[in-house]
């Protein structure tokens, strides 16, 4: 080989060592120490994978047995800068020329969230982490010098003001972060004022709900249980067995290893009220896995009786036994169904209650899982409404006549949740909405009407709807 050969070689080698090293440095490990680091990292998964925001934060947490004061500062990030991702692009968009790398536009999203939303940090240490994170990241030294160049102008010049935009979805969809086109779906849906108070709504944190087992103590004594646990809690005013956590994390407490309460979102209690069970009943939950709601009914079945609890994916069936032995609730029978063939798989009209607590587009969790709003599509309520129909179809066959069907789910869709209610009527004209006499006061449309949309700024809770009906046959 000649000499000019060999140096060429080597060259090549030497570029290759340097690339390969240089990968290494641009996927360091979760956790370092460094929050906004591992914050950054979550984002990225969450945008490239399309992993779930508070799956792969909570897995983070647990596995590097992140501290309390980082946990908070962490979850802050992340969900911050996703809950605020448009907004943040819109602020950046001046000062950005050219193609940026995802993960440096990430970081400008992560460093420029802490500069317009968080008091407690001061800019220049939002700044000079960015540039370390991006110094330690990247494959050349200019990146580093990019970032600090913007995110210091922004500094410089003050973030851009929205107020200047005319039209009132746009603004509103810029400001809190919502996609435009779902922002005008809702305003042709609910109305403007609604609307913007739901966007709002949708960037404040969860409400942590915890529901008494009636089995084991009335809701006054799971209110002194966790109080003797030293948990800060309140009672609710809406649902009566539901408690506020106002601080402590309830899953760590006894409370809920001796299976005194359960962790469910208000409003996800809401179709065992409708449902209107009595012990000794044939009950049928038809999409049921991890089993939230199926205990509440077992609960007011007074564990007496059938409640069979199916689901799709066989991986989901031990969540309901756990939930189920944790609770003490023999009555609840898993079972892997398709609910569609639910209808050729049971005795025809042989349930007194059916709860279809259907797959919706989750529209009403936008809180807990901010991702979900940029990932849906117009498709995906059309789809879903189809899927919703034939549940719906499927379970009417096995309801006996005079018996009591709930259709539920955790979305704010006008042609997933009325849309499906209003095609299910017209399908079944011996099928009638039938209004929830035993509701809780707190809720006159469901005592009234048979069905409600609840919207996460009406209770603190999740978005939610709920539809009962009676076979008049
Ligand atoms: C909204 S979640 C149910 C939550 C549950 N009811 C609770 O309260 O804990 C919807 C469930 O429907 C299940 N699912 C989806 N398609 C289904 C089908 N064709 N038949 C039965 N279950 C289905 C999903 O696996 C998911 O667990």
């Amino acid at each position: 080989m000649s000499k000019i050969k060999t140096e060429k070689k080597r060259e090549r080698q030497a570029a290759h060592a340097e690339r390969k090293a240089n990968k290494k440095k641009a996927k360091p490990a979760i956790w370092d120490g460094n929050v906004r680091d591992a914050a950054l990292t979550i984002l990225l998964s969450v945008d490239q994978n399309q992993a779930y925001s508070n799956l792969l934060l909570h897995q983070t947490i647990e596995k590097y047995k992140i501290d309390k004061k980082d946990r908070g500062l962490l979850t802050e990030l992340t969900y911050g800068t996703l809950q605020y991702k448009m907004t943040l692009d819109f602020y950046l968009e001046p000062y950005v020329r050219g193609k940026l790398d995802e993960w440096v536009r990430w970081l400008l999203r992560l460093s420029l969230y802490q500069i317009a939303y968080l008091d407690k940090i001061p800019d220049h240490a939002a700044v000079n982490e960015a540039v370390e994170i991006a110094k330690h990241r990247a494959r050349h030294r200019g990146v580093s010098a990019t970032v600090n160049g913007i995110l210091r102008s922004i500094l410089r010049e003050g973030v851009r003001d929205t107020t200047s935009i005319k039209d009132d979805a746009t603004r509103i969809s810029i400001e809190t972060s919502h996609p435009e086109w779902l922002v005008r779906r809702y305003i042709e849906g609910f109305g403007f004022e609604k609307t913007e108070d739901l966007l709002i709504e949708n960037n404040f944190p969860p409400l942590q709900t915890v529901r008494v087992n009636s089995m084991k103590a009335d809701t006054t004594k799971g209110l002194e249980t966790l109080w003797a646990e030293e948990y800060s809690v309140k009672r609710s005013s809406t649902i009566p067995e539901c408690l506020h956590i106002i601080e402590g994390q309830p899953a760590r407490s006894k409370a809920f290893a001796d299976g005194v309460i359960t962790i469910q979102d208000e409003s996800s209690m809401i179709p065992a009220y409708a449902l209107d069970v009595k012990p000794g009943m044939r009950v049928f939950d038809m999409c049921a896995a991890p089993g939230g709601k199926t205990t509440h009914i077992a609960e007011k079945m007074n564990n007496e009786g059938e409640l069979i609890a199916t689901d799709l994916h066989q991986h989901k069936m031990k969540l309901i036994q756990q939930n189920a032995d944790r609770l003490g609730l023999s009555v609840i029978k898993p079972e892997v169904l398709d609910g569609r063939k639910a209808k050729d798989h049971f005795e025809k009209e042989s349930f007194d209650r059916i709860l279809v607590d259907a797959p919706c587009s989750g529209l009403g969790v936008i809180r807990r899982k901010p991702d979900i709003k940029y990932t849906k599509s117009v498709e995906d309520f059309a789809s879903l409404h189809a899927i919703q129909l034939d549940l719906l179809d499927s379970a009417y066959e096995l309801l006996k006549v005079q018996g009591k069907m709930v259709y539920s789910t955790c979305t704010i869709d006008k042609m997933e949740n009325d849309g499906t209610v209003e095609a299910f009527l017209a399908k079944h004209p011996d099928m009638e909405l039938a209004p929830v006499e035993n509701a809780p006061e707190a809720l006159p449309q469901l005592r009234e009407n048979g069905m409600m949309q609840v919207f996460p700024q009406d209770f603190n809770s999740d978005g939610f709807f709920v539809a009962a009906f009676v076979k008049k046959g």
